[in-house]
């Protein structure tokens, strides 16, 4: 599963709005393409509409407005042909459901097999070797209710690489994984980046962005800033796609600063009051708002 090079495909979501039929708008005239080959964080608040997003793309929410299309075929289509992976929110499962882990897996093999779903020597490999990517392989007759959150995103995440599409689209799939589970699901992504996936990954821990993503879409209801990791996940521009919101973030990495400086960026915001400091420690306290004073002068 891991050697293997795949067309690259390009998906472009051109100016959609989704209005719920209570009729609140979570999202609007969104826009943006990406082509296989990359990692893409989606970055925005709680509600700002990243989970709209990801089930209009698998074709669960329709559009008002615009089309989800990949390398120019609508989107069913394209699920039809099974190219999309999805790894939804652990809260969006039945998790009472009586089902074991490995037939979790197999369920990211469905699409590969004819109606009456037996599963072939090839589809019980590729489940294997899923549940080993994810070190779940132990767990693999246990009841999928009977696990800890993390290791039910794990179990999720082993059914879309049990998929082998091209596209893999992950609505948070750190919540509840510990750092070492994580740098894994971190590896592996980059390995499936390098192969031509197109990876599509919300996330809150926006510490580990600039580590693993190439681009990043700074999303709150609509495409706040695209581009490159490099120039888009800039303080700025996190500051107006959180700025108000009660949050704490912590930004490493070389990647954000434009000289030398190894410095942590942080960022603290909350209702009465925002700072964004620098630090030396990942985890160290608030010290210094020089930064957003710098900010707020701009
Ligand atoms: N089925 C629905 N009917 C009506 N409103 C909905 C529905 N699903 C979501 N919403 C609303 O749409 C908005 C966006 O929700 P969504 O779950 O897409 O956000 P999110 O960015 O994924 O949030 P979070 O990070 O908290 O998961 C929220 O205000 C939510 O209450």
């Amino acid at each position: 599963m891991m050697n293997e090079h795949v067309n690259p495909v390009t998906l472009n979501i051109n100016n959609i709005t989704v209005t719920y039929n209570n009729g609140h708008t979570a999202i609007h005239d969104v826009n943006f393409k990406l082509t296989g080959g990359t990692i893409c964080a989606l970055v925005g608040v709680n509600g700002s509409g990243k989970s709209t997003l990801f089930k209009s793309i698998m074709g669960m929410v329709k559009p008002n407005k615009g089309t989800v299309t990949l390398n120019n075929l609508p989107v069913m289509t394209a699920l039809k042909k099974n190219i999309i992976a999805y790894v939804p929110q652990t809260e969006e499962v039945d998790w009472d459901f009586p089902v074991l882990v490995s037939d979790v897996v197999m369920m990211g093999r469905y699409g590969k097999m004819s109606f009456l779903r037996i599963p072939s020597k090839e589809d019980k490999r590729q489940v294997d070797i899923a549940l080993d990517l994810v070190n779940m392989t132990e767990l693999k007759n246990r009841q999928i209710g009977e696990l800890s959150g993390g290791q039910k995103k794990r179990v999720f995440i082993a059914r879309a690489l049990a998929q082998q599409g091209n596209v893999l689209l992950l609505d948070e799939p750190f919540t509840g994984v510990d750092v070492q589970t994580e740098n894994a699901i971190i590896d592996l992504l980059k390995a499936l980046r390098d192969q031509g996936h197109l990876i599509l990954v919300s996330t809150h821990n926006l510490g580990s962005v600039p580590e693993f993503c190439d681009q990043v879409v700074l999303f709150n209801r609509t495409v706040l800033n695209y581009g490159p990791t490099k120039t888009t996940f800039t303080p700025q521009n996190l500051m107006t796609t959180f700025g108000g919101a009660l949050r704490y973030l912590s930004l490493s990495g070389d990647k954000l600063h434009d000289d030398e400086d190894p410095r942590i960026v942080s960022v603290l915001t909350d209702d009465e009051r925002a700072a964004v400091f620098y630090g030396e420690g990942k985890n160290e306290a608030p010290h210094d708002n020089l930064l957003i004073d710098e900010l707020r002068k701009k």
